[in-house]
């Protein structure tokens, strides 16, 4: 099997990348090889638009069976943990449409686009594969991808009520487009490293959510 791994920055990975390193063959620097499993490393960027370009052109190169973007992302929801996982099924643009007069309106909404019209189903982004290479131990959640973080109570409330979404992140939209586009199985998994709430890096467990993204991405990579 042919595995792409993506994140938006290498951090998210350093202790993925060690263990390949440690256990399987290294061909480059982003490719390892162990028995019947190819992995390649896809560090995308941060944001949509890098996503986009970085991971057409892994694709193109390496042609894999299955695309797993790993990272971090903020939640909504205060019930959820920080440092817990998710797997976001459904992705939305969060900040793709109008500011109607202090209102904004998505493009749905004013009607340029079409809320079924391939890849969306309902204006949404929906994972739908069924055969997974790994376990799909962990909740379901719907996620948006924004540009700008959400970061003041009046965008949060808004965007979390607009879309009635659970997590945030900067990339999860674009890999969904790319890979529903492509007809790619995939799977999106995030680790909350920050509740969705007006900026204050010091409540951020980054440490905690990258070393347990890391542990899940070890215990569950396919056996071939
Ligand atoms: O310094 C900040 O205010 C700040 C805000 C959001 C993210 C960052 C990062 O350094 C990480 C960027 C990376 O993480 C994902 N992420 C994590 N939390 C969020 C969030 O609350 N909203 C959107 N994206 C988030 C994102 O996908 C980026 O790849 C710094």
């Amino acid at each position: 099997m042919r595995l792409l791994v993506a994140a938006a920055t290498t951090f998210e990975l350093d202790i993925f990348t060690s263990h390949l390193r440690q256990h399987f063959q290294e061909i480059n620097e982003n490719h390892f090889c162990k028995e019947n499993l190819e992995v390649y490393i896809c560090i995308t960027g941060i944001g949509s638009m890098q996503t986009v370009f970085s991971l057409m052109e892994a694709m193109t190169i390496y042609n894999p069976h299955f695309c797993l973007q790993a990272g971090v992302a903020g939640s909504f929801n205060h019930e959820t943990a920080l440092g817990s996982l998710v797997i976001v099924r459904e992705e939305m643009l969060g900040d793709l449409g109008v500011d109607d007069h202090g209102r904004f309106r998505d493009m749905f909404e004013i009607e340029l686009m079409n809320p079924n019209e391939k890849p969306y189903v309902k204006k949404k982004l929906v994972n739908m594969f069924q055969d997974f290479p790994m376990r799909l131990n962990l909740p379901y959640v719907t996620g948006i991808t924004v540009n700008t973080v959400s970061g003041s109570n009046n965008l949060i409330g808004h965007r979390s009520e607009y879309f009635d979404c659970d997590v945030e992140t900067m990339e999860g939209a674009a890999f969904h487009y790319v890979c529903l586009k492509k007809k790619v199985p995939f799977l999106q998994v995030r680790s909350i490293s920050n509740y969705v709430e007006p900026r204050d890096r010091s409540k951020w467990q980054m440490k905690l959510a990258i070393e347990n993204l890391n542990e899940w991405m070890i215990a569950n990579l396919p056996e071939s």
